[in-house]
């Protein structure tokens, strides 16, 4: 009988190393994060968007497909997974870097009616359409950078009719792109001035949302920002509690600023993530080291709120934590859409290693966001979201920081964006 030979849509070879994240079906906890297996000399191939073929590049020879891709003996990884970001909002805050400079912290910054509250008036001023094509933008340059599937988060409202505007334009930009997005509802992100005097209020306004928000299957994660100031540990259980009862996953701001027990109360109610952790204690971390709540850690805030003091990530790993690192790219606290960077900071901030920096911005940001299942890793059947870097060794890219090494970036399969060519003469 004949043989019939199949013809790949794409084939990817003389790829110098291939990273492999390990898929353990959760996500990897503490000294499991240092394991990157890398294939060298790899190849693989892709069919309907999918990986469909996997081997050496000697093997690939033989392989055929209606296109090929040459690495150069270049670095290959999956898509990068970016899983904390506001990406939707009005405005901007140049205004506070000076406030900054100045040493007013960005809690008071916020008690004056500044800092979320001013992206909250932009946001309520901004139309539909205007918030897409600012937030297009932000995706575009995040896409740019090796990111292949994001979180976002509203918040920017405060109200039913913004914070449903906010989900609106996640659901319209999941549609307009390839990458997938996963969608976070934060109404309880700041207390607005209307309700100074009774938060409670106002956080009931928000539970009231969640069943509109589980019908109309705007959000997946709902979470809350748990910090002095804003809302209480009693508040943040409560809302979360809530939103389990009515089938979210659950996430929290916890412990970015002061240390309340955010990890800890994350960690009791099974939420997928504690985000900042700055302040964690060392209860916080046990309990998280022995959960499956991920630490998602977010040196880019630190570094840009000037502080000296970065999340203790070693010692969460060494309690045996899942770590995964994000951007938290906002108008306020981190603007910077570039996960690499994050990944420099990583290495520079959280004595990470390499490796464990490579898994937390690819499987354990994907189990961070519940797409473990097809984001993160590069297997066969998997979404063939991958990206071609311009170095030489995985360890090369938090050590060169500042710039994008990013080559090519490809979401199932096709080419979202490639480096364009300079010409000077
Ligand atoms: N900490 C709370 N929320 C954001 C900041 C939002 C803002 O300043 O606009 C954060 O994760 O850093
Ligand atoms: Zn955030």
């Amino acid at each position: 009988m004949e043989e019939i030979k199949v013809v790949f849509d794409l084939l990817v070879y003389n790829i110098g190393q291939l990273i492999l994240p390990k898929n353990r079906l959760k996500p990897l906890k503490g000294k499991e994060m240092s394991e990157l297996p890398v294939e060298e000399n790899a190849a693989f191939a892709v069919k309907n968007g999918k990986v469909a073929w996997m081997g050496s590049s000697a093997k690939a020879e033989s392989v055929e497909a209606k296109e090929r891709i040459d690495a150069h003996q270049k670095v290959v990884s999956p898509g990068l997974v970016d899983p904390h970001t506001h990406l939707v909002f009005g405005g901007s805050r140049e205004n506070e870097l000076a406030l900054k400079q100045k040493g007013v912290p960005y809690l008071e910054i916020l008690a004056n009616g500044g800092g979320i509250l001013s992206t909250v008036a932009a946001t309520r001023q901004s139309t539909e359409r205007e918030l897409v094509e600012k937030a297009s933008l932000h995706l575009e340059r995040m896409v740019a950078h090796g990111v292949t599937t994001i979180e976002a988060k509203s918040g920017y409202g405060l109200d039913q009719e913004t914070e449903l505007k906010q989900l609106r334009v996640t659901k319209k930009l999941a549609e307009k792109y390839p990458v997938s997005i996963v969608s976070t509802f934060l109404g309880p992100h700041a207390i607005p001035s209307t309700h100074k005097d009774n938060p409670d209020t106002f956080l009931d306004d928000m539970i009231g949302l969640l069943d509109l928000i589980k019908k109309d299957q705007l959000a997946e994660f709902i979470d809350i920002f748990c910090e002095t100031g804003v809302f209480t540990i009693e508040q943040s259980r409560e809302f979360l509690t809530k939103g389990k009862e009515k089938g979210f996953g659950l996430k929290i701001h916890a412990d970015e600023i002061d240390s309340l027990g955010g990890a800890e109360l994350a960690a009791s109610l099974g939420a997928v993530s504690a985000d900042h952790l700055v302040a964690v204690s060392e209860d916080g971390m046990k309990s998280l080291g022995k959960k499956d709540t991920i630490a998602v850690l977010l040196p880019g805030t630190t570094f840009y709120l000037g502080k000296d003091e970065y999340a203790p990530a070693r010692n969460m790993i060494n309690e045996g934590v899942a770590v995964a690192l994000a951007t938290d790219f906002n108008p306020g606290s981190c603007v910077t859409e570039n996960l690499q960077l994050i990944m420099a900071l990583a290495a520079l901030k959280l004595n990470m290693t390499a490796e464990e920096i490579w898994n937390a911005v690819t499987i354990n940001a994907a189990y961070a966001i519940g797409r473990g299942n097809e984001s993160g890793t590069l297997e066969i059947g998997k979404w063939a979201d991958f990206v071609v870097w311009d170095i030489p060794t995985y360890h090369y890219l938090p050590y060169h920081f500042g710039v994008n090494h990013a080559k090519s970036v490809y979401c199932k399969g096709n080419k979202l964006w490639s480096r364009p060519e300079l010409k000077l003469s």
